[in-house]
């Protein structure tokens, strides 16, 4: 998603004229929407934060501009391809939900926005009663945040002022928001970044070597999202993987999705781990009814173009130890398997590894191979220094693989419970903190092994405690060796994050996994967000991935500068390990 900002105002140009088809079913022409006094033309979308952060705002200020004499339109210019969220489909939705008190019209072919130049989403071209340009700065201050409720209301003003004397203020700030998603991108930054060639040619089927129309498909997909309050925080995994799904609905196919939800206990349904509020999201994003199915295992009739998701895989018995009884059940329900949970590549299990066994067909996804050769072709030749950073919580999964991680990276720096159990293993306290007491032996050799090596892997020197883990929790900054009892370290202290900046600024590759602190709650989010964005700032190439690190990504808004953002966090710290993940090695084996 990149940033970016729109150009001057060119006073005085003529606005194009338009025929487009609105959410409400008719055609609008620019004379159509054209108030007495002039009309407000805005490019928008559905997905762009920009555009999110000042919806109401827009609602308002449309609704109080009809009173000077101005009407307005709003144009969706984007190729809904990668981004399902703005089809037209989704269009008709928002515009309902939000009641938009102006026409929304669909640019399929993007010809309207390139003949007025727009660049961004939101992009506001203001013009007077005889269509002439006078505005083409922001609505006000805000950006992926709105700006506070009394910010100076730019756009509101300028629009009276064109109503009132036909002409615009001579001062405009330029609005800022997610470029325009085009069909042929010219962008280098997206050839530079996604579109990544298969160098490592990989010997697995793919999804596209299938004729799909009418086939059971028992798609596998990595939904292990953020959920708060019933409401899934962080959405990329889940837009990453639709691609997949919505070629099976086009292609005709009869689609079952599956996936796991956190760790439950194997075995019992639990409301904590269920899927229901991955199904609404995928509701909205596909704009279609998404039902989520919870006893599965004996099948369900669908028909072609059909789409389900079942129940959190991990409600079953044996899918964590990839029990063939199971795995059979699952491949009896389809005809083609489809592995596409990069995320998850990494674990043997029923639903990612047994399955494919024995189903009669079984390939990787499109976003599975798009990881793949995406990552292969980033870490092929890495620009040094190479920096590595993982943190997060699944230490014994994450603390295993620095070992052989250490040799291939030139700086590795460890955050979240990873940092603890080395702290522990220096011979400091780290009080009732996350850390693993079975891994302090092994912390401790591969502490030493750096060093045998002229390396080190540094720990933190100051951390950020709490007496309980919890949102009203009060945040102390300790120095590392004056961790009590009964603290927990929920985060590396400033000094500490500020010497990890400096590393990832002079970086030349950097790969992250795993956020350095609890920086769900705000006051033990310092840390990440400080390294964050250093790493938005340097220069390197940049990768980062992991469910978690996703929406860390997303919180400190730093999508747009990161090089590659992954779906898999373990899975891929692993393949950079230089592991074959076993879901991997499983299609491997069945193209055979
Ligand atoms: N010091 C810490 N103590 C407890 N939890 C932590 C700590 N630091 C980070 N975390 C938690 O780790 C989680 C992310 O871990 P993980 O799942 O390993 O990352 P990812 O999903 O990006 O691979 C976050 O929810 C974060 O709150
Ligand atoms: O979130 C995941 O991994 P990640 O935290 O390493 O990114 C995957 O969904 C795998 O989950 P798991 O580590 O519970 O097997």
């Amino acid at each position: 998603m990149a940033r970016t900002e729109t150009p001057v105002c060119e006073f005085g140009k003529k606005a194009p004229d338009f025929a487009l088809p609105g959410v409400d079913g008719q055609i609008w022409t620019l004379e159509k929407c054209k108030g007495p006094n002039g009309l407000l033309v805005m490019f928008i979308c559905n997905h762009c934060p920009y555009v999110k952060a000042v919806q109401d705002r827009i609602i308002r200020d449309v609704k109080e501009l009809k009173e000077y004499g101005i009407n307005a339109v709003a144009i969706m210019s984007n190729d809904p391809t990668d981004y399902p969220e703005d089809s037209f489909e989704n269009m008709k939705i928002v515009a309902e939900q939000l009641g938009y008190p102006f026409p929304y019209l669909y640019d399929e072919t993007q010809e309207v926005a390139k003949a007025y130049g727009a660049v961004c989403t939101p992009d506001f071209f203001g013009y007077n009663k005889d269509l002439e340009l006078q505005y083409r700065g922001r609505l006000d201050a805000s950006r992926k945040e709105a700006a506070p409720p009394d910010a100076r209301r730019e756009l509101f003003e300028a629009m009276k002022q064109i109503a009132e004397t036909g002409k615009g203020p001579e001062e405009q700030i330029p609005s800022m928001g997610c470029s325009i998603k085009w069909r042929e991108p010219p962008a280098p930054e997206k050839a530079e970044k996604k579109e990544v060639e298969n160098k490592k040619s990989l010997s697995f089927k793919r999804i596209t070597d299938f004729d799909l129309a009418g086939k059971r498909v028992l798609i596998r997909a990595d939904l292990n999202v953020p959920i708060k309050d019933g409401k899934v925080t962080s959405d990329t995994r889940i837009r990453a993987s639709l691609p997949t799904i919505e070629h099976c609905l086009r292609a005709g196919a009869k689609v079952m999705v599956m996936s796991h939800l956190g760790r439950p206990t194997e075995g019992e349904y639990s409301d904590e781990f269920s899927l229901k509020p991955v199904a609404d999201r995928m509701t909205w994003l596909l704009g279609r009814k998404v039902p989520l199915i919870k006893d599965w295992l004996n099948g369900v009739d669908l028909h072609p173009r059909e789409i389900v998701l079942f129940e959190n895989v991990r409600f079953n018995k044996g899918e964590k130890k990839d029990d063939e009884a199971l795995a059979r059940k699952l491949a009896a329900l389809c005809d083609i398997y489809v592995m596409d949970a990069f995320g998850t590549a990494h674990r043997a299990e029923a639903s990612t590894h047994g399955v494919g066994r024995f189903a009669p067909e079984a390939c990787a996804g499109l976003l599975l191979a798009a990881e793949l050769d995406a990552l292969s072709k980033a870490l092929e030749n890495p620009e040094r220094p190479f920096l590595a950073i993982v943190g997060g919580s699944k230490v014994s999964t994450k603390l295993t693989v620095l070992d052989s991680l250490a040799s291939k990276v030139d700086q590795l720096i460890v955050g979240g419970g990873i940092a603890n159990t080395f702290i522990a293993a220096a011979g400091h306290s780290v009080g009732k903190s996350l850390y693993e007491a079975d891994l302090i032996p092994e912390a401790k050799r591969l502490m030493e092994q750096a060093k045998t090596r002229g390396a080190e892997i540094p720990i933190p020197t100051d951390v950020v405690c709490a007496k309980e883990f919890s949102e009203s929790a009060q945040a102390t900054v300790k120095k590392v060796g004056d961790v009590a009892d009964d603290d927990l370290i929920l985060d590396i202290g400033p000094e500490t994050a500020a010497r990890y900046a400096e590393l990832a600024k002079s970086a030349g590759t950097i790969v992250w996994n795993g956020p350095v602190g609890v920086f769900e709650i705000d006051q033990f989010g310092e840390g990440t967000r400080t390294l964050a964005m250093a790493i938005a700032e340097s220069s390197a190439y940049s990768i980062a991935g992991g469910g978690d690190t996703l929406a860390a990504i997303e919180k400190y808004g730093i999508g747009d500068r990161v090089s590659y953002t992954s779906t898999g966090g373990g899975a891929f710290l692993e393949f950079l390990e230089g592991k074959t993940l076993p879901a991997v090695a499983m299609l491997e084996e069945r193209a055979k």
